[in-house]
């Protein structure tokens, strides 16, 4: 079976290897450069500056460890590179799988002739048309864009360039307090910047449990970081060096300057090379329409990843791309969605699994809620991290509904409750497996405990 993939995103790419490991013809058709936005310009390169801005963290709080150290100052020109390092190594990586199994990776522009054919411009300027049994739409997502006056001016960034700025802002306005704002803040925050993060909606990580979110304003705001919630930004204007953002909130219209700003307000489906209209592929709002087997309503046409109305995460486009693949070659296997992990990379920590308090009251699910500080963990408290809860929702039999952490590691806890609610596996199940101390991980084990108000360390 000749298969052709259009992007080598977290999406693209794995349904290429998979595809191949199964025997198929796989042609993959990349304009940028393998691993797409997650390992050139998102979860790879942000973890790098998290991992730097954590270990500057760690170095002022030395002396709370009993050591003298005396710290200089960032290096931002050494964070680029190292994070420049890591994706090489990492797009690298994925070069050579796809030599391995085989895989005619086609360095170019992709548009979709028909279903059956691609044509693709290619680097030198010359053409090649691609023929296929069956196509894979991976083509991703791109910032969206506001129709706000100003935001052509340099110095407003997307998190693209972001990622490569050598000099620390002496100030910056993050517009969106989703995900990537609030990386990106903890990030520059802690490097030293001032950082203010304007969101729209009256909370910060709209969708994420509220007990969560509550919780964690109180630490961020400690942080030295300034966030205004409930505010629209009306105009970004050039004033002398700076910028200066006309911005609009509960209490009037007020002016607020910054070396620099960065838009993060979501992203939305790429759909280049994809001609819908013309094509005849249906859309689901902005999304491609596809069905549980991740079929287009255009036969043999499959789509995955961020252009699919799913959440826009790396690992559900790799699972995504599973599935497409297992039905490609026949299985009839509908995508499951029911323990999508997510992890928010700040600190502390923020992960979640499953349904919010909220969605079970609104479901009128019969459920009850576990909770387990992080500050009687022993654990959390060696580390000098000991912010943070773990919350679980249970049903009535005992299953996992939902898990909610904040606190030290929360993205790595947040994996044992993910296998515990997508296999059905109880929090008495849970409450009756020895969990290794000290470790993070009996925080998760007296959370189970505690659905049954019988947590040992904590009443
Ligand atoms: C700053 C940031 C941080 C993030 N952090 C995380 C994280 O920590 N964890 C997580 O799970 N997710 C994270 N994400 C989201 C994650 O990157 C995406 O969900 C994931 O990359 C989607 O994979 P994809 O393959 O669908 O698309 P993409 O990774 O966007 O790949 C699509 C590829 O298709 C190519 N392409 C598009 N059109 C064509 C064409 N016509 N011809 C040829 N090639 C084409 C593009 O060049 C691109 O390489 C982050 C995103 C950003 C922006
Ligand atoms: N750790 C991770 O898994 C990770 C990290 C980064 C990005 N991502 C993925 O990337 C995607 C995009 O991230 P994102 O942070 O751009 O989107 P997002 O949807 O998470 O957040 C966008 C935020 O911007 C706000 N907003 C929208 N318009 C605004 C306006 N005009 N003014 C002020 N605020 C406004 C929204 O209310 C929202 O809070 C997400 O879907 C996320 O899943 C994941």
């Amino acid at each position: 079976m000749r298969i052709t993939v259009l992007g080598a995103g977290p999406a693209g790419y794995a349904a290429a290897l998979r595809a191949a490991q199964k025997g198929a013809k796989v042609t993959l058709i990349e304009k940028e450069r393998l691993g797409g936005t997650c390992l050139n310009w998102g979860c790879i390169p942000t973890k790098v500056w998290v991992e730097s801005a954590h270990r500057w963290r760690a170095i002022q709080e030395v002396a709370d460890f009993g050591l003298e150290c005396t710290a200089h100052r960032p290096n931002l020109q050494a964070i680029v590179a190292r994070k420049n390092q890591v994706v090489e190594t990492l797009v690298g990586g994925i070069q050579q799988l796809m030599a391995k199994q085989k895989v005619h990776v086609l360095r170019g522009r992709g548009t979709v002739v028909n279903p059956r054919l691609v044509s693709v411009q290619l680097a030198d300027g010359s053409r090649e048309e691609v023929e296929n049994d069956c196509l894979i739409l991976a083509t991703g997502s791109v910032p969206a864009s506001l129709p706000i006056p100003g935001l052509d001016l340099p110095g407003v960034m997307t998190s693209k360039e972001a990622l490569d700025l050598k000099e620390l802002p002496s100030s910056l306005v993050i517009i969106g307090g989703g995900v990537i704002g609030l990386e990106f803040a903890n990030i520059f925050q802690t490097l030293g910047s001032k950082v203010t993060v304007v969101e729209l909606l009256p909370c910060v990580l709209p969708g994420v449990d509220v007990e969560i979110v509550r919780r964690l304003m109180p630490v961020l705001k400690k942080s030295g970081l300034d966030i205004k919630v409930s505010t629209k930004l009306l105009e970004i204007k050039k004033q002398d060096n700076m910028l200066a953002l006309i911005l609009e909130g509960s209490k009037g219209v007020e002016t607020l300057t910054a070396e620099k700003v960065l838009v993060a307000t979501g992203r939305i489906p790429s759909l280049s090379g994809v001609e819908t209209k013309a094509l005849g592929l249906e859309l689901e709002g902005r999304f491609v329409k596809v069905n549980p087997y991740l079929e287009t309503n255009l036969p043999g046409v499959y789509a995955i990843g961020d252009i699919v109305k799913s959440p826009m995460l790396a690992h559900v486009a790799t699972a995504e791309a599973e599935t497409a693949v297992e039905n490609i070659f026949g299985k009839r296997q509908a995508m499951d969605y029911s323990a999508v992990p997510a992890a928010v990379y700040i600190s502390p920590e923020v992960a979640y699994v499953g349904l919010t308090e909220e969605e079970a009251k609104e479901q009128g699910l019969t459920y009850k809620v576990g909770k387990f500080p992080f500050t009687a963990n022993g654990r959390a408290l060696t580390l000098g991290e000991a912010q943070g809860v773990v919350k679980i929702i249970a049903g009535e039999n005992g299953r996992i509904l939902g898990a909610h952490l904040l606190g030290p590691q929360a993205s790595e806890l947040v994996a044992e409750l993910t296998l515990a609610l997508r296999w059905g596996i109880t929090t008495e199940q849970i409450s009756h497996t020895i969990h290794a101390h000290p470790s993070l991980a009996e925080a998760v084990l007296e959370s189970a405990h505690s659905v049954f108000g019988k947590a040992l360390h904590f009443s």
